[in-house]
């Protein structure tokens, strides 16, 4: 047992010249990097969230998590070892949701009790599909995306796994079905200590669910940490534009509306009060850094560096 479920040093994943360039206006570190220079760790038994812009790099994280990519340089380790080690014990949904389009629901069901004999939880794989209203005779070809979806899920749950790796899991499900299957996900988390690392645009639903952000954009992580921790390091200020000196803070993003200046900043000792400093929203703060990709990192690397 160990208490780091997921940990990058350097990390970074470059794909062949002819394919790796960066789609354009988007993520890019140049020269095919899809992936550079990671380093965080995430702690067991934490729900993580994984937000950045599309192309960031994010769907390459976490297949390089999995072991279905080899890193270019750097190191990853989940559950305390090399992924491919850990996948007995790693579920991972990917962006695509790949199934057997041959099989029904219940074949595909029983094709994962025999690939994972010694885990295998029969009653909550029927359970997730049963809450779908699924037909188990149903072939994966005729379901709709979110049903794919269900089915996915269902698969990578029943598995038990230690570490949830999920791309995008919520992307083409209805509001209800999101909302219970996010439910049955938590409680999964709650119950057996499931590390869940979970990809999402959907940024104002995950305040409530994760504890955990990695913010990756331009194929770097931009943010990571306790989701609490980072909120507590940064403030939205309101001041008047000529009186406020906004040094030495690190600001993520300023705007002047006639007199009136407002920033997001990290603050570097005490702010005035006069500045009327508040808490932003997990979905402002995430905002901020992706309007301003020149904003400057928060990361476990980055703060060892400004204490030294
Ligand atoms: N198999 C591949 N071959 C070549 N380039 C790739 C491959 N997979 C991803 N890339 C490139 O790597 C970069 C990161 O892609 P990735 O799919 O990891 O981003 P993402 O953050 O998951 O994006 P999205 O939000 O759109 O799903 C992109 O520039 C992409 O074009």
């Amino acid at each position: 047992m160990t208490d780091t479920a997921m940990a990058a040093t350097a990390l970074g994943k470059r794909f062949g010249r002819r394919w790796g360039l960066p789609r354009s206006g988007e993520a890019g570190t140049g020269g095919g990097w899809a992936l550079r220079d990671c380093t965080f760790r995430l702690p067991a038994g934490r729900v993580c969230a994984v937000v950045g812009p599309n192309g960031a790099g994010k769907s390459t994280l976490l297949a390089l998590a999995a072991g279905l990519l080899a890193p270019s340089e750097g190191r990853v380790t989940v559950l305390g070892t090399d992924p491919a080690s850990a996948r007995a014990r790693v579920g991972y949904v990917a962006q695509d949701k790949p199934l057997y389009p041959q099989l029904t629901v219940a074949e595909t069901l029983l094709v994962g009790a025999d690939l994972n004999p010694a885990r295998w939880n029969a009653e909550a794989a029927e359970r997730i599909v049963s809450a779908g209203d699924l037909n188990p005779k149903a072939r994966i070809r005729t379901l709709s995306g979110g049903q794919r979806t269900r089915v996915a899920l269902a698969l990578a749950l029943a598995k038990q796994p230690e570490l949830l790796l999920l791309d995008e899991p919520m992307a083409d499900l209805d509001p209800l079905a999101r909302h219970e299957l996010m439910g049955t996900l938590m409680s999964q988390a709650a119950q057996h200590g499931t590390t869940i690392v979970m990809s999402s645009h959907v940024v104002a639903e995950l305040e409530d669910s994760c504890d955990h952000l990695l913010l990756v954009g331009g194929g770097r992580v931009r943010l990571a940490g306790e989701i609490d921790d980072l909120l507590a390091a940064h403030a939205r200020v309101s001041a008047l534009s000529e009186a406020a000196d906004l040094e030495p803070h690190t600001v993520v993003e300023s705007r002047v509306t006639g007199r009136q200046l407002t920033a997001l900043l990290r603050p570097a000792g005490r702010l005035p009060d006069d500045w009327r400093p508040t808490r932003p929203s997990l979905e402002e703060l995430v905002l901020a850094y992706l309007r301003n990709p020149q904003a400057a990192p928060l990361t476990p690397a980055t703060s060892e560096e400004s204490a030294v």
